[in-house]
């Protein structure tokens, strides 16, 4: 029996598009469903209710924290972390694990991990924080670099991809090309070409995942 493709989730056509060129569509199908948590896990879970995928993939463009992941270089995820699912307090945020309501992090699955990181040694290995806010002051960024010290990028799906194929009991993982530093907005500045080069070079690797 032939197995079912891997999913390959992206928020904008533009980086599913990137894949799609040399994607073996036998091995693996890119869907973009929209940006931010929210879009990412309704249009993923619309997806799984096929039933007719085997692992799920988030991927696309992300912010890098320097020092950590450069731009134009890959991030694979070892845990796709809501940043900001929480409450504020005068003595700082408190994640939801303080608030008794489940987990904010998700593990990705070691086997695509491992995978990955074999196919694509240059990527960074590091916790990816999914934000519905884009950082844009060098305030937010420092407070996320020392609440998260394994953070290597931020996004704004990888969570809510992650809620949606544990949800549908599928392996996850999640894959991001760095087009900018994670600080003070400069849009103008965003390195998108370096960032889709590295996406699609990556595209190999993932028609060879397991
Ligand atoms: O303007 C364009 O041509 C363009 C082409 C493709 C994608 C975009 C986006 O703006 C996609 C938004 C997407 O990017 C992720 N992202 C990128 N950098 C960051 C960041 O510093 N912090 C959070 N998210 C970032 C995010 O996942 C969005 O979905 C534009």
């Amino acid at each position: 029996m032939t197995a079912y493709p891997l999913l390959i989730v992206t928020a904008v056509a533009a980086e599913a598009d990137a894949f799609r060129a040399h994607l073996d569509p036998d091995r693996a199908v890119v869907e973009a469903v929209g940006v931010g948590p929210a879009a990412a896990a309704a249009g993923t879970a619309r997806l799984l209710a096929t039933g007719h995928y085997r692992a799920v993939l988030s991927a696309g463009i992300a912010g890098g924290f320097p020092g950590r992941a450069p731009v134009g270089s890959l991030v694979i995820a070892t845990r796709s972390i809501a940043a900001d699912l929480g409450a504020e307090s005068p003595d700082g945020f408190l994640p939801i694990e303080e608030l008794g309501f489940g987990s904010s992090a998700l593990d990705a699955d070691p086997t695509l991990v491992k995978a990955l990181g074999t196919a694509l040694p240059e990527a960074i290995p590091g916790e990816i924080l999914t934000l519905a806010t884009v950082t844009g002051t060098a305030e937010t960024a420092d407070r996320l670099a020392t609440r998260f010290p394994l953070a290597a990028a931020e996004a704004m799906e990888g969570y809510g991809v992650a809620v949606a194929a544990s949800g549908a009991g599928l392996p996850f993982a999640e894959l991001r090309a760095v087009s900018n530093p994670v600080g003070p907005r400069d849009r103008a500045a965003w390195r998108l070409a370096d960032a889709f080069a590295a996406l699609r070079a990556a595209t190999p690797a993932l028609n060879a995942l397991p």
